[in-house]
């Protein structure tokens, strides 16, 4: 582990509402501006225990991603953080040069996005990169590093892993290829574990299973999850906490339960009234399919 020792970890009661539990990561007053100088993240305070689920919710274009892209040091060019600060264990993150950053990532803060085709190579079997991995990653050697990646797709619910092991992406499904990058994103054990979208191009039955993947992966190894969604069903599914996004900003945030049950924000109320209202047109438009 890279990052600082524990002794400098906070322990506060925050929107998080879990009093006691140590923060992992906090995020202060975080803004980040493209690249024509305009602003598109306006003070973002987040605070992630250890251990917990963390739900991002808001309308695309909030500033959900780019808050989660800024906390894992990997933004598109030209964006950039203008104010803030990032805080992992106690250690400033912004003030951390870009090679380190890139260190951190893997090791202690890691993510999956929607789209996981497009994060493999088309030509190398999925084993091959998963293992090249542990190699870079962990510094296993080439051997150990295949029983090791044949290890990790069983432990994602792959069946047939040595045969997964040496397939190409185009021969895997969605959901197969996600447990793939989740394979690789906790090769070498991190904290956190950013989910951005990670399962909104799934059918549901799938999105369901990598889900259940995610909490089991939070359960038994104590990964800490930042889980991104503009599907409420997930976060209240999957998350300890809710913060909603809306232009850049948080309009509200504090435990799931009392956010969707007692939304103290007109924005908060109108996600779930839309919610609802999708969710019955969704029922309606499977009723009349079959
Ligand atoms: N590379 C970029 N250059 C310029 N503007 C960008 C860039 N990436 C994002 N933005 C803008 O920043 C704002 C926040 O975008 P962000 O991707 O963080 O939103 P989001 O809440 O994650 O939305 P979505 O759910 O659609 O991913 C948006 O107005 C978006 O258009």
């Amino acid at each position: 582990m890279s990052v600082s020792p524990d002794s400098a970890t906070a322990v506060r009661t925050d929107a998080a509402g879990e009093p006691g539990r140590e923060t992992l990561l906090s995020v202060r007053g975080l803004r980040v501006s493209v690249a024509d100088g305009s602003e598109v993240v306006h003070g973002v305070d987040l605070d992630v225990p250890r251990g917990s689920a963390v739900g991002l919710v808001g309308e695309s274009g909030s500033g959900k991603t780019l808050t989660c892209r800024a906390v894992l040091g990997l933004l598109p060019a030209g964006v950039q953080v203008t104010g803030g600060e990032i805080d992992l264990r106690g250690v400033e993150l912004t003030a951390l040069p870009a090679s380190e950053r890139a260190r951190l990532r893997g090791t202690d803060l890691a993510a999956v996005f929607q789209d996981p085709a497009s994060y493999l190579n088309p030509s190398i079997t999925v084993g091959a990169q998963l293992a090249e991995v542990l190699r870079v990653k962990v510094g296993l050697a080439r051997r150990a590093a295949r029983s090791r990646a044949v290890e990790l797709l069983h432990a994602m619910g792959l069946r047939r892993p040595e045969h997964v092991y040496s397939q190409y992406p185009f021969e895997l499904s969605g959901g197969m290829l996600q447990r793939v990058l989740i394979a690789m994103s906790i090769t070498a054990d991190p904290e956190l574990l950013i989910a951005d979208e990670a399962t909104t191009a799934l059918d549901v039955t799938v999105q369901a299973e990598v889900l259940e993947l995610l909490s089991e992966l939070r359960r038994d190894r104590g990964l800490t999850l930042i889980v991104v969604s503009h599907d409420l069903a997930v976060i209240s599914q999957m998350c300890d906490t809710v913060h909603v996004f809306r232009d850049g900003g948080i309009v509200e945030a504090g435990p799931t339960r009392r956010v969707l049950r007692a939304p103290r924000h007109p924005y908060t109320r109108e996600l779930i009234e839309n919610h609802e209202r999708f969710g019955i047109d969704r029922a309606r438009e499977q009723r009349s399919r079959r």
